[in-house]
């Protein structure tokens, strides 16, 4: 079952797309592992922990009665909608109501349409509309539930997604927690236009990233890696990143000699011309925009990990905890 539900996300991949997350992943191996061992990862084991972690983020986070739901990117939330789709086949929707559910890419998409579930384009909602939740994954966690995300090539639309929904609930494995972001995973993906993308690798490097790249396909001939926007993605190490507490303590962020804080370098890189988005969920959570006036906000309230032995550890934003 849990084989046959990874191969449905890459099977409804076309080529164009595969490769963003599997070049990526093979031109970063560590990211498989669950350490930096040199250890075989157990991908029964990963597999299962998704899993078990997007059915508990399902049962606590969605409701038959909801309207409008986004669906994240990439191999953990194929869990995530079959989660979905269990709950509404044992907890049928109230007559003549309809869930919407809003994809944040072609790859989403095809998840949810393959499911059976009805998709609604984020351009087709209705002007005033807010999206109760949204479900995705990430590459990497940090103690605050700040995120990397975009190692499949979907961030855009996934960041659109995330600040128009009250929350929104990530789902991940136990690879993906870690105190600071970029511990375990290596670089930032940040979404260029492809006419800026030699000027945005030149700034990168100014600002600390000296060894910033284009991702393209293996296969050099079919050159680089091309998002759903048909922008470029490039990918920048930095130094691991400083969290909001670490800036409270007193730790410098500002960049001198490489050092950033989630927030100053997500700043920074959104500065930078060319640039239409960059891979960091920081700032306001969903709880947080709302309390402000504001609609939804980029990180995450709540993060389901799947653990290696079975269980699923949860961290929730501090308002969810009252
Ligand atoms: O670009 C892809 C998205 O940001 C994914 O949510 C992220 O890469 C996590 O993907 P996966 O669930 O395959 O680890």
């Amino acid at each position: 079952m849990i084989r046959s539900l990874a191969s449905l996300i890459r099977s409804s991949l076309p080529h164009t797309r595969l490769p963003a997350t599997v070049y990526h992943r093979l031109a970063h191996p560590r990211t498989l592992n669950t350490t930096m061992s040199s250890k075989a990862p157990d991908l029964d084991k990963i597999e299962s922990a998704k899993r078990k972690a997007a059915f508990k983020a399902v049962e606590e986070h969605f409701n038959s009665s909801m309207r409008f739901v986004g669906i994240g990117s990439g191999s953990t939330i194929v869990y995530g909608v079959e989660a979905i789709k269990a709950h509404l086949e044992k907890n049928p929707p109230p007559p003549n109501h309809m869930n919407w559910f809003v994809p944040t890419g072609w790859n989403s998409r095809k998840v949810i349409e393959q499911a059976g579930l009805l998709p609604i384009a984020f351009d087709s909602l209705p002007g005033d509309a807010l999206l109760e939740v949204c479900f995705d994954g990430a590459d990497e966690v940090d103690e605050d539930l700040n995120c990397i995300k975009g190692g499949g090539a979907c961030l855009f639309q996934e960041k659109l997604v995330a600040c128009r929904s009250k929350k929104f609930v990530c789902i991940a494995d136990y690879r993906k927690d870690q105190k600071r972001l970029l511990t375990n995973w290596p670089s930032i993906p940040i979404e260029v236009a492809p006419i800026a993308h030699a000027s945005v690798l030149r700034e990168l490097r100014l600002i600390g990233s000296p060894d910033a790249k284009l991702r393209e396909h293996s296969l050099a001939k079919t050159g680089p890696i091309q998002t759903d926007q048909s922008f470029y993605i490039i990918d920048a190490p930095f130094k691991t990143l400083l969290s909001p507490l670490d800036e409270k303590n007193g730790s410098r962020a500002d960049g001198k000699d490489g050092v950033w804080s989630v927030d100053t370098l997500a700043a920074r890189i959104k500065q930078i011309n060319g640039v239409l988005e960059v891979g960091l969920f920081h700032g306001l959570n969903g709880a947080q925009a709302q309390a402000a006036g504001m609609q939804g906000g980029q990180r995450p309230v709540a993060v389901y990990f799947g653990l290696e032995d079975g269980e699923v550890m949860v961290r929730r934003a501090p308002e969810l905890e009252k």
